[in-house]
């Protein structure tokens, strides 16, 4: 580590608390986009705080780009097309990976741990799917790689699970973990605006992957959870294991329904541990529309916490962003740079757990998986239908909370039927879903999705 004062580019006013001898943690960022410029902006704008808590300047020396951004001034920085030049070069202490993906991404970390620099990333495709591979590479490296940035955006739920609740057992979390789903999902139900322009207008705001694609078909939702679920319950890192639906299915008639039975639609991320095993499942869900979590709008994420000793904890914020996720990226920054002063930089393991102690849980089946019920369908308005469908249900042992038809819409013969069951496993479900759509007097496929109350 170089001291400040050996650098042409320490033009940051520091308290005078902070001694000028202080060796700077030198850092490197690649890719200049949302994030990128986001972490570069908020490293300078709050330098002295950021040097208070880390006693140390935090300094960005070089930065990887295709190109300059023009929200930040990078006078006296040094700049490459080249992001691993970054990776490689000598000055940079910890590499900061904005680029996204997990090809040029991998690699690029790869290059900087094995050139003994530290990580930050926000990047939880690659933390999902590689991310066991690369907390192993780093540790024969003995460097960190840390991701605070990659689960709900600004909000530090990396922290509270690898530290703030390290006393307890996880039952179960439930979150709303992807941004652009949540703004789309409030926009459609508060303003009745169409899917496709709000999605338009997330992406225009920085919000949506460079896919958009992981977004509304909950891929995103599913790194992140993925993430969430091996720091709660000490298990390997398994994207292909978990269950994933995106909202593109859900209607705007669906949003107005649940409303008038007193629930919201929101997209979860569901990771529960039980005695089958682990329960790993991203999809649309009903919640009563008083639970905190049926109010969190807009780009707002939210993760609830249910945990033997404590209880439930909720942790909310804004869910993606630049500043929010900037904010996020450089309280790791921080956090490293103590470990560093202090020499420890493996105090805590990469997913709270220490690597040995990793269990592989199984994983329950979907068929097996129990929740309540919404099921809409499109029936036939005459005597005999609704007791036709309500044998079906008792016939596979699930009990019907509520059944409401609906007024025909006009021109139409047949009216929307809702029923809500109670709990019941998937695999009942799933038949007596297939037997009502053979039915003559159901028109098409039924529309279901899960209820679940969140009860801590
Ligand atoms: N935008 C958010 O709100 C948000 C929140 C949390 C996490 N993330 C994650 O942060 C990462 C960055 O997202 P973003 O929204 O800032 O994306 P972005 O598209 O705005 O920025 C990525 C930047 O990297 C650059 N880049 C890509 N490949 C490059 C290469 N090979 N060489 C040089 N530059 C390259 C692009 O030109 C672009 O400027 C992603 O992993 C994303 O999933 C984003
Ligand atoms: N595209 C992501 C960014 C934050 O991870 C979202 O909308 O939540
Ligand atoms: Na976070």
């Amino acid at each position: 580590m170089a001291t400040p004062d050996s650098r042409d580019h320490t033009i940051i006013q520091l308290p005078e608390a902070i001694s000028i001898n202080l060796q700077a943690v030198r850092i490197g960022i690649c890719g200049l986009g949302t994030v990128g410029s986001g972490t570069f902006n908020v490293l300078r704008e709050n330098a002295g705080e950021i040097a208070a808590r880390a006693q140390a300047p935090v300094l960005v020396v070089h930065v990887g780009a295709r190109r300059d951004n023009p929200a930040c001034d990078l006078t006296g920085v040094r700049v490459s097309r080249d992001i691993f030049a970054v990776a490689t070069d000598p000055e940079v202490d910890v590499l900061v990976e904005l680029i996204g993906g997990t090809t040029v991404a991998r690699e690029l970390i790869e290059t900087a741990i094995r050139a003994g620099k530290h990580v930050v990333t926000a990047n939880k495709a690659l933390i999902a799917e590689f991310g066991n591979e690369l907390f192993a590479l780093a540790a024969e490296y003995n460097v960190a790689v840390r991701y605070e940035a990659a689960v709900a955006g600004g909000i530090p739920i990396i922290k509270a699970l690898r530290e703030g609740l390290a006393g307890n057992r996880i039952e179960w979390l439930a979150g709303i973990i992807n941004g652009t789903g949540n703004f789309i999902l409030s926009e459609m139900r508060d303003h009745g605006r169409e899917f496709a322009d709000v999605l338009a207008e997330a992406q225009a705001l920085g919000y949506a992957e460079a896919d958009p694609t992981f977004d509304v078909e909950g891929i995103d939702a599913a790194h992140k959870l993925v993430i969430l679920a091996s720091l709660a319950f000490g298990i390997p890192l398994q994207f292909s294991s978990v269950y994933t639906e995106g909202i593109t299915g859900v209607t705007p008639q669906d949003l107005r329904y649940a409303e008038e039975l007193g629930y919201r639609i929101k997209h979860l991320g569901i990771a529960k541990q039980g005695d089958r095993g682990v329960e790993l499942r991203v999809h649309p869900t009903l919640i009563p529309a008083d639970r905190l979590l049926a109010n969190v709008n807009g780009v707002k994420n939210a993760v609830l916490v249910e945990g033997s000793a404590v209880g439930s904890t909720l942790y909310y914020g804004a869910g993606a962003g630049g500043k929010p996720t900037a904010s996020a990226v450089v309280a790791d920054l921080v956090d490293l740079a103590r470990d560093l002063s202090a020499g420890q930089i493996s105090r805590v393991p990469s997913l709270s757990f220490c690597h040995e102690s990793l269990q592989d849980l199984p994983i329950v089946p979907m068929a097996e998986v129990e929740t309540s019920w919404y099921l809409r369908m499109e029936a036939d308005d005459r005597p005999g239908v609704l007791s036709r469908i309500a044998t079906i249900f008792s016939d596979q042992g699930i009990s019907i909370e509520a059944l409401i038809q609906k007024a025909p819409q006009a021109g139409q013969t047949r009216v929307p039927l809702i029923v809500l069951t109670n709990r019941a496993p998937q695999g009942k479900v799933d038949i007596a879903v297939q037997q009502i759509e053979e039915l003559d007097s159901v028109a098409g496929r039924v529309t279901r999705i899960r209820v679940e109350v969140l009860d801590g």
